[in-house]
């Protein structure tokens, strides 16, 4: 079996025909290329471009000793972060461990946990106790170093590791994951003397999964990062510019989801048949989501776990207002192996699937819901990968981040900033009376 991800987009013929894609090759290829020479909108954060195929033996070895460092001490890590801050992290560890890992008690890894990534004081607090009497440390990332609810979900949970193994310890326990020379994060991770890995200034946060940001966490989890980053190197080299757009699975990606929206299918949703693939979709609802819905337009980015799903959003999706199209995750291999046992009696009436593995009753699912799909209107697009491994994950992200940055170009976008996310901030900030928005305070309290 070749170890590739592909592409299959036959699904979505008769609602686009093959010359509307055909038609847009030229566009993919000079959008493609628009990245490449960083001659476009947004071309300041084009740092993950060449990411995978130039992270050094040297930063792979240190954020491997890093983990090792931190597994020695730590039953439990917290990482603290927000967006692209965790998602990345969140969505591989997911993806590529036992599902049921942090119920393990004999265990090599520690467990990863998440704060930061809401404000939830029930949350914060439920977590304090799970936390007391464990041996725990903080992975702190935050791009920017000042965003609010990473900042305070921090200042706790510091405060409990110091209350818990004294100040000079916790040093030896925390990791700073930031700006290499601005922001709060970074003044304060210099200052208490925390150990600091850099995000680099042109790559955004949606975009950092393959830096010390989701490499550090993923390493903690026991996952091998070489291969990660291996299949993000395959698939650099499969989606560059000099590869034909038959070939290139990133621009017909990018292209068939263009050509899609402009015949009204304004939402994707990304579709999985695999639960470990629930955080995936989290992360590319980031990428997709934050990248292209500016300037009132963009995809609508959705997602849906199946079968789960086909018992509650299926309905919608088979006879809702037909403006969706769907993208199938599909895994081609389980890891472990599982057949339906005979059962004399067969009260349940399931003797016809005895001896059958249960991921074949899951590909009958996945290919009946994509017939009944299309029949009710529904451009279907595959994603086929090989099994959930990291040389899969790490090609499933690249191929995903090389699509967003040609799609936005397609758009017209600029897939690199996030404007509009400001506007609650400032609204929080003036409702807060955050020091230097008082004019906004004032502003704001007229309106409540
Ligand atoms: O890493 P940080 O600077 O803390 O940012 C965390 C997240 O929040 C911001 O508001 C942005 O919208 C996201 O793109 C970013 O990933």
């Amino acid at each position: 079996m070749e170890k590739v991800i592909k592409l299959d987009i036959s699904k979505t013929l008769g609602f686009i025909s093959q010359s509307d894609v055909n038609g847009q090759a030229t566009l993919a290829k000079k959008c493609n290329e628009t990245l490449h020479n960083g001659s476009g909108k947004g071309n300041d954060f084009l740092g993950w471009l060449n990411l995978p195929s130039s992270i050094t033996e040297d930063q792979l070895a240190d954020i491997e000793n890093t983990a090792k460092a931190l597994r020695a001490k730590c039953d439990v890590i917290v990482l603290v972060g927000i967006g692209g801050s965790y998602l990345g992290s969140k969505a591989v560890i997911d993806s590529l461990s036992n599902y049921f890992d942090w119920l393990q008690a004999d265990r090599k890894n520690p467990v990863i946990l998440y704060a930061g990534n809401n404000i939830g004081e029930d949350y914060l607090v439920e977590l304090l106790a799970y936390l007391k009497g464990k041996s725990f440390g903080i992975i702190n990332i935050s791009k920017s170093g000042t965003t609010t609810e990473p900042a305070l979900a921090f200042r706790i949970l510091k405060a409990e590791l110091e209350k818990a193994v004294g100040k000079e310890e916790a040093k030896n326990r925390i990791v700073a994951i930031t700006d290499a020379a601005r922001g709060a994060l970074f003044t304060l991770a210099t200052k208490e003397g925390f150990k600091k890995y850099v995000i680099p200034d042109n790559v955004g946060g949606r975009y950092s999964v393959l830096t010390p940001v989701g490499l550090l966490p993923i390493a903690l989890a026991g996952i091998d990062i070489r291969q990660l980053v291996a299949g993000a190197v395959y698939m650099e080299k499969e989606t560059a510019p000099g590869v034909p757009f038959e070939k290139n699975i990133a621009e017909i990606y990018a292209v068939t989801r263009n050509e899609l929206y402009k015949k009204g299918k304004k939402i994707e949703i990304l579709a999985n048949f695999n639960p470990k693939l629930h955080y995936i979709a989290e992360w590319w609802k980031q990428l997709y989501g934050e990248s292209e819905g500016k300037e009132n337009k963009g995809i609508f980015n959705a997602s849906v776990d199946f079968t789960a799903d086909l018992h509650s959003m299926g309905q919608w999706i088979q006879e809702g207002e037909r403006s969706i199209f769907e993208t199938v995750i599909s895994v081609a291999q389980p890891n472990e192996t599982l057949t339906v046992p005979t059962d004399e009696e067969n009260l349940d009436g399931l003797n016809f699937l005895a001896g059958k593995r249960v991921d074949f009753v899951n590909k009958m699912a996945e290919l009946g819901t994509q017939m009944a799909h299309i029949d009710g209107g529904v451009p279907n697009i595959k994603i086929e990968i090989p099994k959930l491994d990291a040389y899969s994950i790490g090609q499933l992200l690249y191929f995903f981040e090389k699509a967003c940055g040609i799609s936005g170009y397609i758009l017209g976008v600029n897939p690199f900033d996030q404007p509009g996310v400001e506007a609650y901030k400032k609204n929080m900030f003036a409702l807060l009376d955050k020091p230097g928005f008082e004019k906004e305070s004032e502003e704001i309290k007229k309106r409540i």
